[in-house]
C-alpha cells in the first residue's frame, strides 16, 4: 500500500503518541543469574503505572534499566522515544531510590539549589532555577519546612525532599522506586494523591514500584512481577474482574497459584 503523508517518516518509537516506555525481549544478568526474562510490556503516558512484586523479583532492575544505570541490558527498551540510557534522556526523566538521596547538612532549599544548578546552571538561569526550586518545595508540601536542615526532617518529610528533586526541571517521566516505605498510613494516602496531581495537572508519566498491595488499587495500570517476569499487565479493575478476585492482592495471589500450576517452580514468595 502506498502511503502518500508527507513529512519525515514516523517510526512507532518517535512518534509523540508512543508509549512512553516499550519493552521487548528485555533481559538483564546480574552476576550469574537472569533477574529479568524476556520482559515485553509498554507503559502508556500520562498514567500511573504501579510495578508490584514480592521483595527480590526484579522491580528496581526493571526501574534502572529504564533509568539507564543498568549494566547488562539486552533486547528493546525505548523510553520516551530513545533508547533507554540515551543522553537527551537525562533531563525528561525523573528517577528517586529507595534510599532518599539528599544531604543532611543542607536545609530544603540547599538542597534544591545544588540539584537545580547541576541541571540549568549558569547566572543567566539563577531567577529561573530560584522559581523552579519553589515550586518543587510546594510541589511536595514542604513549604513550611524549606530553611529546616534535611537532617532534622522526619522519613516521610525526607522522602519528599527526594521527590521534589526529582520533580525539578518538569521531567516527563518519574521513576520512582518504593517511594512511600516506612511511611505512615496518612503520609502514604497523601504522597499518592500527589502522584495523581502531577499525573493530571503535568500529564507526567509515573512508574511507582511497591511490594505493598494496597496501593495498587491506586494505579491506572499494574505490571506485576514475580520472578523476573510480568505475571499480568492490566488494570486494577481488569485483574480482578479477570479472577473474580475482590482485590488486586487476591489477584495476584490467584495468578501466582496459576502459574505455580502451570510452571510448578520449586518455591512460592510471600506477598507482603
Ligand atoms: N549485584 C547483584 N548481583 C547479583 N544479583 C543481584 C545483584 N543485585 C540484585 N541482585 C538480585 O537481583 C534480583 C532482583 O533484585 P531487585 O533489587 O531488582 O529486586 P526488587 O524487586 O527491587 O526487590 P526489593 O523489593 O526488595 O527492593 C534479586 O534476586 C537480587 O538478589
Amino acid at each position: 500500500m502506498m502511503n502518500y503523508s508527507s513529512g519525515p517518516p514516523t517510526t512507532p518509537q518517535n512518534h509523540p503518541a508512543a508509549p512512553a516506555v516499550h519493552a521487548a525481549a528485555l533481559t538483564v544478568v546480574r552476576g550469574i543469574r537472569q533477574v529479568l526474562r524476556g520482559l515485553d510490556f509498554e507503559v502508556p503516558r500520562g498514567q500511573i503505572t504501579g510495578l508490584l512484586g514480592p521483595s527480590g523479583c526484579g522491580k528496581s532492575t526493571l526501574m534502572r534499566s529504564i533509568v539507564g544505570t543498568q549494566a547488562k541490558v539486552t533486547g528493546t527498551l525505548d523510553v520516551l522515544g530513545l533508547p533507554a540510557g540515551h543522553a537527551a534522556l537525562r533531563s525528561r526523566i525523573g528517577y528517586v531510590t529507595q534510599a532518599p538521596s539528599v544531604y543532611d547538612d543542607l536545609t530544603v532549599r540547599q538542597n534544591l539549589d545544588y540539584f537545580a544548578a547541576i541541571l540549568d546552571s549558569g547566572r543567566a538561569a539563577a531567577e529561573r532555577r530560584h522559581e523552579n526550586v519553589t515550586h518543587a518545595i510546594a510541589d511536595v508540601d514542604l513549604t513550611s519546612h524549606a530553611e529546616a536542615l534535611a537532617g532534622n526532617l522526619s522519613g516521610g518529610q525526607r522522602s519528599r525532599v527526594s521527590l521534589a528533586v526529582a520533580l525539578l526541571g518538569t521531567p516527563e517521566l518519574l521513576v520512582l522506586d518504593e517511594p512511600t516505605v516506612g511511611l505512615d498510613p496518612v503520609l502514604r494516602r497523601d504522597l499518592w494523591q500527589l502522584f495523581h496531581t502531577i499525573a493530571a495537572d503535568r500529564g507526567a508519566t509515573l512508574l511507582v514500584s511497591s511490594h505493598v498491595m494496597d496501593e495498587a488499587e491506586r494505579c491506572h495500570r499494574l505490571l506485576l512481577m514475580r520472578e523476573g517476569e510480568i505475571l499480568a499487565d492490566d488494570t486494577p479493575d481488569a485483574l480482578r474482574n479477570q479472577t473474580g478476585a475482590d482485590t488486586v492482592e487476591a489477584a495476584f495471589l490467584h495468578l501466582v497459584d496459576e502459574a505455580i500450576a502451570a510452571g510448578n517452580p520449586s518455591r512460592k514468595e510471600s506477598v507482603r
